[in-house]
């Protein structure tokens, strides 16, 4: 099943491209990696799939993203509520400076949520999605910022699953951290697949081969090639795919 359907979807920063006549459809229930050199549009274009690109001052977007049919950048769609479907989980560990259970109720909060025991459950089932739980069930009431790194990412993780999304987005989730703690988030995001839809950018190559269904591989802000992973990896049709995945070029 289709969940996101973006169809001539081009952003430029003033007059400057970010990304380029972009169509893709993305799968419900996969995990799909973005993947390319530096510079090419990965994180543009994951942070137009929530709309987060607004933020940034003197964008324009053009074209469409359908998310479950419905064009996200239709005035009528609220961005705040779109962004609760669309979680997302950035480079860089970024908690709050709070507890990791306040971390985690942070967003079910926001939407209302007040129920001592309702919060408590939510936080609960959303660490332990984010394989944290057993490591910090005995001191939630601790400041997150005295967790480890890989933790951090996996308590954003968790506060992110804690909104109920349909999707979660993620910007080079591993680039900051160790290798083990790399490799603890890789398993993760493989698992989260069962319950979420998952687009990952990342520039590395063996990272998108792991965890990957699906891989999109852009270059110079426009998408040059995308299909099942095994096939890109395998034979891929385009040339600059080839030359990228074989270390030639990027
Ligand atoms: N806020 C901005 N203002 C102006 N230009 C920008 C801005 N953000 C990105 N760009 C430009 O848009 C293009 C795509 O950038 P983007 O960050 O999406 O690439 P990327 O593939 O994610 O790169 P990286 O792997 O280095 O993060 C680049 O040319 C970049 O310089």
């Amino acid at each position: 099943m289709i969940v996101f359907d973006v169809k001539n979807l081009s952003v430029y920063y003033g007059d400057k491209v970010g990304i380029q006549d972009v169509n893709i459809e993305i799968y419900k229930n996969k995990v799909t990696a973005i993947m390319g050199p530096s510079g090419c549009g990965k994180s543009t274009f994951l942070r137009s799939l929530n709309r987060l690109i607004e933020l940034v001052e003197n964008v324009r977007v053009e074209g469409k993203v359908l998310f479950e049919g419905k064009n996200i950048y239709d005035p009528d769609v609220d961005p705040v509520e779109l962004r609760k479907r669309i979680g997302m989980v950035f480079q860089h560990p970024n908690p709050f400076p709070k507890s990791i259970f306040d971390n985690v109720a942070f967003g079910p909060r926001i939407h209302g949520i007040k129920d001592k025991k309702k919060l408590e459950k939510i936080v609960e089932d959303a660490l332990k999605k984010a394989a944290l739980w057993d490591e910090v069930k005995d001191r939630l009431h601790d400041s997150a910022l005295r967790l480890s790194g890989g933790q951090q990412q996996r308590l954003c993780i968790a506060r992110a699953i804690a909104t109920n999304p349909e999707v979660i987005l993620f910007d080079e989730p591993t680039a900051s951290l160790d290798p083990i703690a790399a490799s603890k988030i890789e398993d993760l995001i493989v698992d989260l697949k069962k319950s979420y839809t998952v687009v990952v950018v990342t520039h590395n190559i063996q990272q998108a081969a792991r965890i990957s269904d699906y891989v999109a591989f852009f270059w110079m802000g426009k998408l040059v090639e995308y299909g099942k992973t095994e096939e890109v990896f395998e034979n891929p049709q385009n040339e600059l795919t080839e030359k990228y995945l074989t270390g030639r070029i990027g």
